[in-house]
């Protein structure tokens, strides 16, 4: 592996910022004690220009709270044919906390993954039974039919725990720096519901529809994830290498923060927005396409919920993730992502609106916590 060296300063007096990124007192410690950091994203060299990426639309933060009836638009149009969109996050104040959070937290969890097994044992999905939240180690999941294990370790921390004093433990390290998380969690939350009510109103669907499904203060599967994976090994094939196997996000938005290439979406050869609920869609021919990290750009998608919620209007869209390519797999890649989901007991069912065909024939309806115990289990994470 290369050499990274970067000073801390360095790092964040990064000159695209419109404000020196805000540091809270756990993040200025991290800054202080952490020196040759593996989260070193000055340090990176560029997504490798001759490999084709995703063509997906950048949306602009900022037009999209002013309510810009074209940004809007251009929303929904991403939200139904990909379900992947970037979000400039560098043309708004609240961009640039999301952003900054993101970054604080991507320290937070090299401190985490640096604690030795036994402590990140102590929070094993595998451990403790019947919860989507805990460590998963590397190899904890399965990238296909044959048994192949995943290369990246994670950690998904509740938002019940960060925000509304749920139960589940939370690790010392991440409760001691709870100032870290919480900002991240509820500007993550609040920007990514206002996207969500934003795409009901094209659905013609009131606000309620989408704030009442998922209240910050009800109980979800919203989590947190913090995932690591190692550089690319010139020694075992790419198809050995999968960070995170193929899959769609189960709640309703997700916010990602990623430094290097890696994350791949899967281009369907005959898109039919209708059909994307169906898991037997993800069979169909197509390609996976690189999606090449943009500076101050968070990538979000849409989940199950809202493929749902739309009868299969809007996509959830499916995407993994490999080694990052070029001169950037020789780094160990760190992501962090926020998922909004639909609050637990919420019926996953075709929602009523003039412009959402019906569901025809008898529907099938889960609460939301069921759909993601089941499509954990289906990733292989032992639930119970
Ligand atoms: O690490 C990434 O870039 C994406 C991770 C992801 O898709 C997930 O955790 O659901
Ligand atoms: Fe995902």
């Amino acid at each position: 592996m290369l050499a990274q060296k970067v000073s801390r300063s360095a790092l964040f007096s990064c000159r695209a910022f419109a404000k020196p990124p805000k540091f809270t007192p756990s993040a200025r410690r991290l800054l202080a004690t952490v020196s040759d950091p593996e989260f070193a994203p000055e340090n990176y060299p560029p997504f490798p220009e001759e490999i084709p990426t995703a063509p997906i639309e950048k949306i602009s933060l900022r037009k999209l709270l002013n309510r810009d009836q074209k940004e809007a638009d251009r929303l929904f149009e991403a939200s139904k044919t990909y379900g992947f969109f970037y979000l400039n996050c560098r043309d708004s104040e609240e961009g640039e906390e999301l952003e900054h959070g993101a970054i604080n937290s991507a320290r937070l969890a090299e401190e985490f993954f640096k604690l030795g097994k036994e402590e990140k044992d102590r929070y094993a999905m595998k451990n403790n039974k019947n919860t989507i939240f805990g460590y998963k180690e590397a190899g904890g999941s399965k990238t296909d039919s044959k048994g192949t294990k995943d290369t990246a370790e994670f950690m998904n921390i509740a938002k019940d725990s960060i925000v509304n004093n749920a139960t589940w433990p939370l690790p010392k390290k991440i409760k001691e720096d709870n100032d870290v998380l919480s900002p991240f969690v509820t500007t993550a939350h609040s920007i990514g519901l206002d996207i969500l009510k934003m795409i009901g109103t094209q659905l013609q669907l009131p606000p309620s529809a989408m704030e009442s499904r998922h209240r910050i203060t009800d109980s979800s599967g919203d989590q947190v994830r913090m995932t690591r994976s190692p550089p690319l090994s010139s020694t075992a094939a790419m198809e050995a290498q999968i960070a995170t196997p193929s899959h769609t996000d189960f709640g309703s938005i997700t916010i990602l923060f990623n430094w290097l290439g890696g994350l791949q979406i899967w281009e369907p050869e005959n898109p039919d927005g209708n059909k994307f609920w169906s898991a037997s869609r993800h069979d169909d021919k197509g390609k996976w396409n690189y999606v090449k990290p943009i500076p101050g750009h968070a990538i979000c998608n849409l989940g199950d919920g809202m493929t749902k919620f739309s009868n299969g209007i809007l996509n959830s869209g499916k995407h993994r993730v490999v080694p990052a390519p070029g001169a950037q797999g020789d780094y160990v890649r760190y992501s962090i992502v926020y998922f909004v989901r639909p609050t637990d007991e919420t019926p996953l069912k075709v929602l009523d609106s003039p412009a959402i065909p019906k569901f025809e024939g008898e529907e099938e309806v889960l609460l939301a916590k069921e759909h993601i115990a089941n499509r954990a289990r289906g990733l292989g994470i032992n639930l119970n």
